[in-house]
């Protein structure tokens, strides 16, 4: 039987080459025959206004599992930063604060605050072979400071994680990330599931 094939919707090239090393082993990291093809669709689909991080992923999927022919998987993935000292914000927003007024500002935001923490937030929906909806959510707890590393991949240099020994994600190698990031926890769950189902 040939294997599944399984549409990643983003338009983001940064995620889609993280999620191809997550997914390209199995669920315990040992190299494995991954049984699904991974295909990705390069859209841009449209986000809702929400504090609610798995309900801005559902909608994200409803339009993803339009895109694809009936029957066939799709997967989106939303990623949020939530600031501990503005109550989650800007959670799923902060890709229009990143746009709007880049990383030395958004640093600067918290600057009256004591508390720098921050959680870093991947929530996953996936419309399964049925049309049956999951979501998987992997969460990073971190501290946000002065941009460190490459600024290639959104605000990954200004975000360090707890368990990094102090070094931001930009200044962590692929790998390392993906083994404690809020992408790799989530992508994890999702592997299990795809592994067991
Ligand atoms: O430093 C980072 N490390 C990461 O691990 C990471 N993952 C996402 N992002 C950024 O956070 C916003 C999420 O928005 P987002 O989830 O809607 O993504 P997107 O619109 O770029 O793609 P997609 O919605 O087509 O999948 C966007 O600005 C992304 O660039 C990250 N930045
Ligand atoms: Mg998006």
């Amino acid at each position: 039987m040939p294997p599944k094939r399984i549409t990643f919707i983003t338009g983001n090239e940064n995620k889609l080459k993280e999620v191809k090393m997550i997914l390209s082993t199995g669920p315990s990291t040992e190299k494995d025959e991954t049984p699904f093809e991974l295909v990705n669709l390069p859209l841009d689909l449209d986000e809702i206004q929400e504090i609610d991080l798995e309900a801005i992923a559902i909608h994200k999927c409803k339009q993803a599992a339009q895109k694809v022919d009936k029957g066939n998987a799709v997967f989106v993935e939303d990623t949020a930063l939530r600031f501990d000292a503005f109550n989650g914000l800007p959670g799923a927003y902060i890709k229009w604060f990143l746009k709007s007024l880049g990383l030395e500002k958004i640093v600067k935001m918290l600057e009256p605050y004591e508390n720098k923490g921050a959680q870093a937030v991947t929530t996953i929906a996936y419309a399964d072979e049925n049309g049956e909806f999951h979501t998987f959510q992997g969460i990073t707890e971190g501290i946000i400071v002065d941009s460190r590393g490459p600024t290639d991949f959104g605000w990954d240099s200004i975000f360090q994680p707890l368990e990094s020994g102090g070094k931001t994600y930009a200044e962590m190698n692929k790998t390392n990330k993906n083994l404690i990031s809020h992408r790799g926890r989530a992508f994890e769950k999702f592997k299990s599931h795809l592994y067991n189902n």
